[in-house]
């Protein structure tokens, strides 16, 4: 074995440096562990944050739950159950274990990995602010990244199922190393040789350079500009910023601050030594500037175009060196500054995303100095972030999944007919209602117009209030859950008439000339902002587009409302409704598709489009559409009843099958089928019976393919799915058919 030398960082953390001819094997390798029956998931109003107990006493006095149990990947000791002859009963299995997984505020959890993407800005802004890392947290962080390493060439990619690249590869070393893993590990000397087979980290994407930037390994000049001046663009400029698609310009908001003061951290031994390990060549031997344009094929998703090029040329050469004066880039700073307070406080400190969180701490540090409460609350709210599985630590996609699933599941369950009102599952629905009560928002941002803030009041968010940013369809499947159980006998009402017609008047503001529905706001600016997208590995993140999944939730809340609520807004809503449809209708392809967005794929807003068309009567007995929709998903049933497609679908907008069928995504088209009320029972009986087939004595599925997608190129985890959607296509087909014995 090799000797190792332990160095104690500056953020308490040691770090192990193996003296240089040592070397060891994978087998050899003992990786620290945590002690698993020690993590707990601390539930308060929404906001989740994982805690490794340290003393017995504590153990002891904080017992680990079910749901704990479940997500760390230990027994949980549920019963197996009955085998279920019937849907139904298949559905309530599947409910009873998914019911021991509601936490305490009502909500339900679950992991939401997949980018490989965020852990980098955290790790490195941790490193860079001084912040104290716990070694637990050093120890899980490791563990994940190391179980998500791609066996066949040691490297990352952009997400976890997506091949290795200079982006993923390049930031995961880093964060192996800044937690202390050592440059020998045999691992770790994979990775970074496909590193420098892929040509070392001046290949990598425009975020890869930034964060190298600040962390102190490459120098600011491969960066191409991200001029804080931009801000200062009076509104009606076609390319003004507060035009661009939320997370682009939340994105693109701290990291202009931070480019501007060109922050770099002081090099210090691990980071000096990370200057050797990450290039092909020596460190003072490259010329920087030279490379702001140098990007492996593996990360160019979405190469930049000539017009971009030609403005960061003029940047570089003409207005940084000559034009841009301290006049005004204190102007810029100050402004951006101010836009990024209002995000912090409008958010308390949650902030949109965990890309542009970590950005936000970095930036308070700049600017307020270590010791700053701003500072000090954005440490706090990384927390939100962290998610521990078997595997390890991840950092999620968003600070949870709180409403988002939480009203998908009420939505399920109330698929199933005589779920609602059986004493069984009113406490567990309950409690649901309760959590989504709690987390409408209730006020508009501070200053709205000043920070381009859309109206949220009477809206709901994907994870939690305190996030508080509006999401369409969030919005929408939540005050859809919300109407469904209030009617219901035996339910509370709890959010008052007022507030739905609160939720429904924000969901009249989501529309587009188009006629479709975008995410968080109605499109600003036009799709030729695409031109200026700088992030390389995505695709059609510049502005809002509108979507055939946001587009059928708002069209299905609202003509549930209508039937409620038959005289608010009715003229607003019948229009909106028509708009809606008519865009559906458009973006159908000839062999009768839609493309999803936010879920993978065909599958997935095939399931919605229909919804939408079946809640205007639209079917499979008078639309030829409709037909075409429902010949397009029978033409791809596999030999044993399910479908399956990959996530490579939304990367190249055509179909790939997957070698082996998926159960979400067969559920998602059973719904589809039935909502499109496909005339014959049984290929929908057959994909049932594959699912039940595939269902665990204690009532769970277990986890298959990733489900979610963003930015067309980043998949992302929908873990609950696996539960949800089979319950509601179960609960459906026992609707509509009767709850019979399927085969
Ligand atoms: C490129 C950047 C900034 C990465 C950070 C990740 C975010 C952009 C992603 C992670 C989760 C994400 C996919 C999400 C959405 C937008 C983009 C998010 C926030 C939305 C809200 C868009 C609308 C969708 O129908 C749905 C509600 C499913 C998702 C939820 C998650």
């Amino acid at each position: 074995m090799a000797r190792t030398e332990a160095t104690k960082l500056s953020n308490g953390i040691i770090h192990n440096e193996k003296v240089p001819n040592g070397s060891v094997t994978v087998s050899e390798i003992h990786d620290e562990k945590t002690d698993y029956t020690r993590w707990r998931l601390l539930d308060e109003r929404g906001r989740q944050t994982w805690h490794y107990l340290q003393t017995d006493e504590e153990v002891e006095q904080w017992p680990q739950s079910t749901a704990d149990k479940y997500h760390l990947g230990l027994p949980t000791g549920l019963p197996n159950l009955p085998p279920p002859r019937t849907p139904l009963a298949s559905a309530h299995n599947a409910l009873t274990f998914f019911s021991a997984l509601q936490l305490p505020p009502g909500n339900w959890a679950c992991e939401y990995g997949g980018p490989l993407f965020l852990l980098p800005g955290l790790v490195i802004a941790w490193y860079v602010t001084q912040t104290p890392i716990p070694p637990a947290y050093a120890i899980q962080i490791k563990n994940y990244l190391f179980a998500r390493q791609n066996a066949e060439d040691g490297g990352w990619g952009l997400h976890i199922e997506g091949e290795s690249s200079v982006f993923g590869t390049a930031m995961n070393y880093v964060v192996c190393r800044l937690l202390g893993a050592d440059a020998e590990d045999p691992r770790m000397v994979r990775a970074r040789a496909l590193l420098h087979e892929l040509g070392g980290a001046v290949n990598g994407p425009h975020w890869a350079k930034f964060w190298l930037s600040v962390l102190g390994v490459c120098e600011w000049e491969i960066v191409n500009p991200v001029p804080p001046e931009l801000w200062l663009l009076p509104d009606w400029v076609p390319i003004a910023p507060w035009r661009w698609w939320i997370h682009m310009r939340a994105v693109f908001l701290p990291m202009s601050f931070i480019w501007s003061r060109r922050f770099s951290h002081p090099l210090d031994p691990l980071t000096r030594s990370l200057r050797d390990e990450l290039f092909t060549q020596p460190h003072n031997s490259i010329n920087f500037a030279a490379h702001r344009n140098s990007i492996s094929p593996r990360d160019n998703y979405h190469p930049k175009t000539w017009v971009l090029n030609t403005i960061n040329w003029l940047l570089v050469n003409i207005w940084n060196p000559y034009l841009r004066s301290a006049r005004l880039v204190q102007k810029a700073e100050a402004w951006t500054w101010k836009l990024m307070q209002m995000e912090d406080a409008n958010t308390d400190f949650a902030n949109l995303a965990p890309v542009n969180g970590p950005m936000h701490l970095l930036a308070c540090y700049i600017e307020e100095g270590p010791d700053a409460y701003s500072v000090k609350r954005h440490r706090e709210r990384m927390e939100d972030f962290l998610w521990v599985k078997d595997e390890g630590m991840l950092m999620n996609g968003t600070n949870g999944v709180q409403n988002w699933d939480t009203s998908f599941a009420i939505q399920a369950v109330m698929a199933c007919p005589g779920f609602a009102t059986d004493e069984r599952w009113r406490p567990m629905l309950t409690k649901a209602l309760e959590f989504l009560e709690d987390q409408q928002i209730r006020e508009d941002c501070v200053d709205q117009e000043v920070c381009y803030r859309h109206p949220r009041k009477g809206a709901w968010g994907f994870s939690t209030r305190e996030q508080g940013y509006t999401v369409s369809d969030c919005t929408s499947e939540a005050v859809k859950a919300v109407m469904q159980l209030q009617s219901t006998p035996g339910y509370p009402t709890l959010v008052s008439d007022e507030r739905i017609h609160e939720a429904i008047d924000i969901i009249l503001t989501m529309q587009n000339p188009s006629g479709g529905c975008s995410s968080y706001e109605p499109t600003r600016g036009s799709e030729y902002l695409e031109y200026l997208n700088a992030a390389e590995v995505f695709g059609r993140i510049m502005v809002e587009y509108d979507y055939p999944e946001c587009t059928t939730a708002c069209v299905t809340a609202l003509m549930l409302f209508k039937k409620l609520y038959p005289t608010y807004r009715t003229a607003d809503i019948d229009a909106f409704v028509e708009r809606a449809l008519a865009y559906i209708r458009r973006v159908q392809r000839p062999d009768g598709s839609w493309y999803g967005s936010w879920g993978i794929c065909f599958t997935y807003a095939g399931m919605f489009a229909l919804e939408a068309l079946a809640a205007v009567g639209e079917t499979y007995e008078n639309s030829e559409r409709v037909r075409r929709a429902c010949k397009f998903f029978i033409d791809r049933q596999m030999e044993d009843g399910g479908w399956g497609e990959t996530y490579r679908s939304c990367e190249t907008g055509e179909w790939c099958n997957h070698e082996r069928s998926q159960v979400v995504q067969t559920a998602w088209v059973c719904i589809a089928l039935m909502e499109a009320g496909f005339p014959e029972q049984e290929p929908i009986r057959k994909a049932l019976r594959m699912a039940m087939g595939r269902q665990r004595a204690n009532g769970e599925w277990l986890q298959e393919g990733i489900e979610g997608v963003f930015n067309k190129s980043c998949m992302i985890s929908y873990p609950n799915y696996k539960f949800i959607f089979p319950i509601k296509a179960l609960g459906m087909y026992a609707e509509r058919y009767g709850d019979i014995e399927l085969d």
